[in-house]
């Protein structure tokens, strides 16, 4: 593709895709909020690191204050609470016939649309994992699935022209008429990491501890039914079989768990992003902002999501400093299913 593409939210997931770009020769303009971040990539110094690759790189950066001009193709990548905001402070800076491609988890494609129209907003899912180290550093944890999309299907050139730019970085990246079967399968997968996260377990070890397996399987098949109830046809990945999880089958379930558990084992991003966002970075997470259009869904289709509503409630403490992280969160968790059985 000739022109620039706008890498909006430079941090894990924006940082290394836009890394891969950089280093094939692409044009891309990084935007973040965080300035040291933004002049180490300027200075060359943006690093990937980790079992995956690792090189250095770099590009033209700016901080959104300084951004101008109109662009044609912005990958966003920011945190699901940090869409809104982010979408409009891009909005000026998008091309009447540009697009914003949510490279994001959650549902994070209705909210873009809202502020600058369906026509301009493209799906994306990402599900390979890396973290923001520090200024500059990103480890690039494994390699996963790249999914495009256009919202309605359709294999327009902007999407198609896409899809080849993004093989670049994930060269089995995936173009797909049916976006949200993917949105949704990872917004089934992404609930056993949110649930991960209220412990300090790896991903792979809360997978594989038999007192979760309930829990795991109760919530998952909570979000699917609301995936049913909007009658979107929902797409695994790396492990997961959300067809094995809602019809409840016990030996798809347990093969499925036992490949994400290996999935996750394989990675060195040993934990999710909203238990770094706990943990590490003590900050708030986008767990509320990930999982309210999905409960959003739910209430209009007349379903309880009493799992995923504790989760956020959960979180929420864990943010306000008013619970700590281990297993007795898990367990209060937990609890929430024997009281919904
Ligand atoms: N990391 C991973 O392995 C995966 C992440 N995802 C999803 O990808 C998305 C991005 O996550 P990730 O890359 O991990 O997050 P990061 O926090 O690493 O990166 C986001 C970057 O965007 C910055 N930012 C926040 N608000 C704005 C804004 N308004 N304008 C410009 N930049 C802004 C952040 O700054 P600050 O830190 O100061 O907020 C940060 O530098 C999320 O939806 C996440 O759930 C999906 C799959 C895997
Ligand atoms: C664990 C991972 C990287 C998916 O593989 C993820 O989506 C997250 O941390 O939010």
């Amino acid at each position: 593709m000739a022109e620039p593409v706008v890498i909006w939210g430079a941090g894990a997931i924006g940082g290394t895709i836009g890394a891969y770009l950089a280093r094939a020769g692409h044009e891309v303009l990084f935007v973040d909020i965080v300035p040291e971040h933004v002049e180490a990539i300027k200075a060359g110094r943006l690093a990937i690191e980790g079992p995956v690759d690792s090189f250095t790189t770099g590009g033209d950066a700016v901080t959104p204050e300084r951004m101008s001009g109109k662009h044609k193709r912005i990958l966003l990548a920011v945190k699901a609470h940090h869409t809104e905001a982010a979408t409009r402070a891009l909005a000026p800076f998008l091309a009447e016939d540009g697009m914003v491609v949510s490279c994001q988890n959650g549902l994070n494609e209705l909210v873009i649309a809202d502020i600058v129209g369906r026509p301009r907003t493209v799906g994306a899912f990402v599900n390979f994992g890396a973290d923001y180290l520090e200024p500059g550093r990103i480890l690039f944890g494994n390699r996963s699935a790249v999914v495009v999309g256009e919202l309605d299907g359709a294999r327009t050139p902007r999407v198609l022209a896409l899809h080849e730019q993004l093989k670049v970085f994930e060269p089995e990246a995936v173009l797909t008429d049916n976006i949200f079967g993917y949105l949704w399968g990872k917004a089934g997968y992404g609930a056993i990491l949110k649930a991960s996260a209220l412990d300090n377990q790896s991903i792979a070890d809360f997978i594989a501890n038999p007192a979760r397996h309930g829990l795991i399987v109760a919530l998952v098949r909570e979000i699917l039914a609301v995936a049913a109830a909007e009658q979107v046809k929902v797409f695994g990945f790396s492990g997961f079989d959300p067809e094995g999880f809602a019809r409840g089958d016990a030996a798809a379930i347990a093969a499925s768990m036992q490949r994400m558990e290996a999935f996750n084992r394989a990675s060195a991003k040993s934990h999710s992003g909203i238990w770094r966002d706990l943990a590490v970075r003590k900050r708030q997470t986008d767990v509320a902002a990930q999982l309210a259009p999905v409960r959003a869904a739910a209430r209009r289709h007349g379903l309880r999501t009493p799992i995923a509503d504790r989760l956020v409630e959960l979180i929420g403490e864990v943010e306000a400093g008013a619970r700590a992280i281990g297993p007795e969160s898990a367990d209060a968790l937990s609890a929430t299913v024997r009281q919904a059985a």
